[in-house]
């Protein structure tokens, strides 16, 4: 793609801001995209042998400033192989992964990510909280916020509560609360022109205008929410200034109590990458602002937090029900700090961070779309396990396990929906897993497992 292409504002912008590397970085439009996957913690650190196939038979070699980000050979597809099923790793554009190396997240935090789908930076998140805390992964539109309910799912995560909400909708419900808020800002995607073309036809002077105000609304929110102390990774993957640079000195106008920590651009002509920025900013341990404050006054005086062993029966009975389940299916299975919550007939286990226990007015009327680990749907007189369980488990805690290779027919046939062959003596659930990582349920008996794979998940190739 020739600099002709792109348009003539955007060509003098980046002239004026590169000066004598802007032939560098347009010619960077004629060269091959980078192609970037992530691997998942939560799997990866127990999948030794699944983790030595991919390194030789996808060529991975290491995206520098991400210790588990690797560049790909554009010649394999690893979105269809059954470890990407098995969440074994996110494919993620490698400029991409810079902003949640940025932030630093730590075991045991509640962490927001405020705009988060489709889940790159979420399932970074989650990878480096390994399980501890408390993760809010956040998107405004529903249809993106299922996507991203979906790769939570898949990825293993169990720690995680995904909604749909506007950000004032949140900070209301979430003053000074969060030890470190991503915010990947919706911006103007001046950095994805090589990766998708069509965003060079939705890119103008007004559309980069229209983006600052829209930042400028979600920052003050998420500034809201951070707790004294806290810290906010802001990043977008686009290059002027407006929304970069300029918005990070607007915030520090605005807020005496953030601090500049870091800040760093990656460009396609010096990196193999997009482009991408981001900004990490500091809130002072004093540092609540007077507006903060009120709210956290008005936050106590509505009491409201449901007290221990407070749950309703239904929940308690519920629960009861699945640890009987669990006992015989899956006995291995430890559930962490939080408590049931039930929608209907589908059990969640709500975590709880570290410090950190939900009001019942921070939860009225928020749309989840996951409260956490997805434990069961309620049959009459019984318990089915759920995917996500399945998802984000061990094959050591099931008491059955049925273990396909990544390369079989049996492999493509559970995943397209159809029964298995099993052992005769199998009888009750089974976790089903490739090379050890977890795909999904089945249920046995006599001699065959019936797939519990759900239906929207099933892969017809
Ligand atoms: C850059 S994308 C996020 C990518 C994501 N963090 C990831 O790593 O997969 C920005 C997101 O902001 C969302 N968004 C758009 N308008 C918004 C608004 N007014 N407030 C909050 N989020 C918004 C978009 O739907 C989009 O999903």
């Amino acid at each position: 793609m020739g600099k002709e292409q792109l348009p003539a504002d955007f060509v003098s912008r980046m002239q004026e801001l590169l000066r004598e590397e802007s032939d560098d970085f347009f010619a960077s439009y004629d060269m091959p995209r980078a192609q970037g996957l992530r691997l998942n913690l939560l799997k990866a650190e127990r999948a030794a042998e699944p983790v030595r196939n991919i390194l030789r038979d996808f060529r991975l070699s290491p995206v520098p400033w991400c210790g588990t980000g690797y560049y790909y050979d554009e010649t394999v597809r690893p979105g269809k192989h059954p470890y990407h099923t098995a969440g074994l790793y996110y494919i993620q554009e490698p400029s991409a992964m810079s902003a949640v190396e940025m932030l630093d997240p730590q075991p045991g935090e509640t962490i927001l990510d405020l705009a988060a789908a489709p889940g790159g930076k979420t399932s970074h998140i989650a990878s480096k909280m390994a399980g501890r805390g408390l993760l809010i992964a956040n998107e405004i539109h529903p249809e993106r916020a299922r996507i991203l309910s979906e790769n939570v799912e898949r990825m293993g995560i169990s720690n995680a509560v995904v909604t749909s909400a506007a950000p004032d909708e949140l900070s209301r419900r979430f003053p000074g609360c969060f030890d470190r808020i991503m915010l990947d800002a919706p911006c103007s995607g001046e950095g994805m022109f090589r990766k998708d073309p069509g965003a060079i036809d939705e890119w103008s002077p007004s559309h980069v205008e229209l983006c600052v105000s829209r930042q400028w609304d979600i920052v003050q929110d998420a500034c809201a929410m951070l707790k004294p102390g806290g810290t906010l990774a802001y990043s977008t993957c686009t290059f002027n200034e407006d929304e970069n640079e300029k918005l990070v000195q607007r915030i520090l106008d605005r807020y005496p109590e953030l601090e500049l920590r870091g800040m760093k651009r990656l460009w396609p002509h010096r990196e193999r990458g997009e482009g991408h920025f981001v900004a990490v900013l500091v809130k002072s341990a004093e540092g609540a602002s007077a507006a903060e404050r009120v709210h956290a006054e008005a936050e106590s005086k509505r009491g409201g937090k449901p007290k221990r062993g407070d749950k309703p029966s239904a929940e308690r009975s519920a629960l009861e029900a699945f640890k009987a389940w669990a006992e015989q299916d899956l006995p291995g299975h430890v559930l962490p700090p939080g408590a049931p919550l039930l929608f209907g007939d589908e059990l969640y286990w709500l975590p709880a961070g570290e410090g950190w226990s939900w009001s019942e007015h921070q939860l009225r009327g928020l749309k989840i779309l996951r409260a956490g680990l997805h434990l069961a749907h309620l049959k009459k007189n019984r318990i089915e396990p759920a995917h996500a369980l399945a998802m984000a488990s061990k094959p050591e805690q099931a008491a059955r396990t049925v273990d396909l290779s990544p390369d079989s027919a049996e492999v493509s046939a559970y995943l397209r929906g159809e029964t298995l062959s099993v052992p005769s003596e199998y009888k009750g659930w089974a976790l089903v897993t490739t090379d050890g990582l977890p795909l999904g349920w089945g249920k046995s008996s006599g001699g065959q497992l019936k797939n519990h794979l759900p239906k929207g998940l099933r892969q017809f190739k």
